[in-house]
């Protein structure tokens, strides 16, 4: 199996004391792994550490395909590896704008989506059209819509946090499918944290007591 991303060790010490400490993780070609826990063991905390959006203990190593990411320069190792949040922000303007936004940054010209727009929107079910304004969207169609984004911009790792937390079983199932069919392209893998059961995976990790443990 082809290692994709190495990264660690991770800890996180908050006020009320440790919330885990020294976690490493890898993802495979084609992992799907989810990510379990209860409530409050720091599994959000422990993705936004994966892509330097929470701070992190020096000496922690992401290394993406062979190639190690200083914590100091992660904007290039956050264009492929992609934190997917339970409330991503969008901007203002209609889905299309959404869609292409992350094109925009200079670091990210000579990217393409991989399928139009449209293609996306219908694989997830999305009725409404693509000059839509954001703002008319219920919670269900934003969160399809930042999963979207994160498929069409096509990176190497998706780190999704809770990403089918408001959607009908219908819409669970559609939007379940297109981010494993994008975890099972050539280089690719995501890490899944959701208290759902989910249909498929390859591993199951478990948080809990601040130790990370894989489930057999
Ligand atoms: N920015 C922050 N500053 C201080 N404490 C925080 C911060 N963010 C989260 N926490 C605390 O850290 C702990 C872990 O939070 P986190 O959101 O990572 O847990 P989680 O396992 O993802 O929970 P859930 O399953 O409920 O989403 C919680 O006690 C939370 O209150």
């Amino acid at each position: 199996m082809k290692v994709i991303l190495e990264a660690g060790p991770f800890s996180v010490h908050r006020h009320h004391g440790k919330l885990y400490e020294n976690i490493s993780l890898v993802l495979y070609e084609n992992d799907f792994v989810h990510l379990k826990g209860p409530s409050g063991t720091g599994k959000s905390t422990l993705l936004r550490q994966i892509v330097g959006l929470e701070k992190c203990p020096a000496g922690v190593k992401r290394i993406l395909n062979g190639t190690a990411h200083p914590s100091k320069r992660l904007f290039n190792f956050r264009s492929k590896c992609v934190y997917l949040d339970a409330d991503s922000p969008l901007i203002e303007g209609s889905i299309s704008e959404n869609l292409l936004f992350p094109y925009k940054f200079k670091i990210n010209h000579h990217r393409k989506p991989v399928i139009t727009p449209k293609k996306i929107l219908e694989k997830l079910g999305l009725s409404p059209k693509l000059d839509t304004e954001v703002t008319n969207l219920s919670t269900g169609e934003r969160e399809r819509l930042c999963l979207a984004r994160a498929i069409l911009f096509d990176p190497q790792i998706i780190l999704a946090d809770e990403p089918f937390s408001g959607l009908d079983p219908e819409s669970f199932e559609k939007a379940f499918s297109l981010l494993y069919e994008f975890s099972q392209k050539p280089e690719k893998a995501v890490l899944c944290v959701s208290h759902l059961e989910l249909p498929q995976k390859s591993r199951t990790l478990f948080l809990k007591n601040g130790k990370l443990e894989e489930l057999s």
